[in-house]
């Protein structure tokens, strides 16, 4: 029986759940112990290497989280906001690290996650990519320095099966700005504009999003001042970025006290 931290990974048939099988199971840190999927998957009870085309892992996918968690360390958690609140709660019941890549929840929904991290670490960024965490820290400062009369405009574009728009990682640039800028998001946000909308509301945060073919993720903070433009822009060419983040926490994770943590954390930055 190995001592390396063993690794739970939710939505296990997802884009991002099986890119998680390969990076867990090529690193010398952690060792993959369980695999869920949603009930009536038709993965559920069969082995998960079969399942994506390879031979045998001798695990077996699994609709029980519970029993699942229970044999880990570590929950890797790239599902939808509905079934990462569910899973929130039993890996606080079975002291697991919870990292939470999902992204698309409503305020009340991130409100209902915060009693899991009294018990437990839960970690949660909507982008575990060391890119994207150090340009939110760069958005921040360019934003701080900058006066209020240069606008402010987040474009993201991603897959045609992205459901959630803006971006979780269009959130966290545009919180990044609202920070540099001293002002709250929430009330200073401009996204979704069609028809006659009316000039720009001054100070706002604008978001615009693209959605189209197998485009993994592009981030561009744009300031836009009278006579010249600055951009800030992250692609991501490999969904393998996100997966090694996730791991990244869910091992720092190990060593931590129960609480909140995000990307910036684990990072150090
Ligand atoms: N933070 C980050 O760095 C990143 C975040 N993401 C986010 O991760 C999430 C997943 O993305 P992606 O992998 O592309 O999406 P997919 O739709 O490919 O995968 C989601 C998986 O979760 C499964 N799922 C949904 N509900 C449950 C449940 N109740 N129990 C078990 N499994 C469940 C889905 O099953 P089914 O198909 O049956 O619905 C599916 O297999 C999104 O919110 C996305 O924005 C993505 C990339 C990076
Ligand atoms: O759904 C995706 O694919 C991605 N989602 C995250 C987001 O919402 O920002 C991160 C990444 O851009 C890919």
């Amino acid at each position: 029986m190995s001592d390396l931290p063993g690794i739970v990974i939710t939505g296990v048939s997802g884009r991002m759940g099986q890119m998680l099988v390969q990076t867990v199971r090529a690193s010398d840190k952690a060792r993959l112990v369980g695999a869920v999927e949603r009930a009536g998957h038709d993965w559920v009870g069969r082995d998960l290497g079969a399942c994506m085309g390879g031979p045998e892992l001798g695990i077996t996918v699994t609709d029980d989280p519970l029993e699942a968690f229970a044999k880990a360390q570590a929950v890797i958690d790239f599902t939808a906001p509905a079934a990462t609140l569910e899973f929130a709660k039993l890996a606080a019941q079975a002291r697991c690290v919870h990292v939470i890549g999902t992204t698309g929840f409503e305020p009340a929904q991130l409100e209902a996650l915060k009693p899991a991290a009294r018990h437990a670490v839960l970690i949660r960024a909507g982008n575990m990519s060391l890119g994207v965490n150090l340009l939110t820290q760069l958005t921040k400062k360019v934003a701080q320095a900058l006066d209020a009369d240069w606008d402010i405009e987040v474009i993201e574009a991603h897959h045609n099966k992205k459901v959630d728009a803006p971006s979780g990682t269009a959130l966290m640039l545009g919180q990044a700005a609202a920070e540099g800028r001293g002002i709250a998001l929430e009330e200073n946000t401009e996204s979704g504009r069609d028809g006659i909308t009316g000039a720009r509301k001054p100070g706002a945060i604008g978001f615009s999003a693209i959605r189209g073919g197998d485009i993994v993720g592009e981030h561009d903070v744009l300031f836009a001042g009278m006579g010249e433009r600055i951009i800030l822009r992250h692609v991501a060419t490999d969904r393998a970025i996100f997966a090694r983040g996730a791991l990244k926490a869910a091992l720092w994770g190990q060593t931590q006290k129960p609480g909140a943590y995000d990307m910036i954390d684990v990072l150090g930055l």
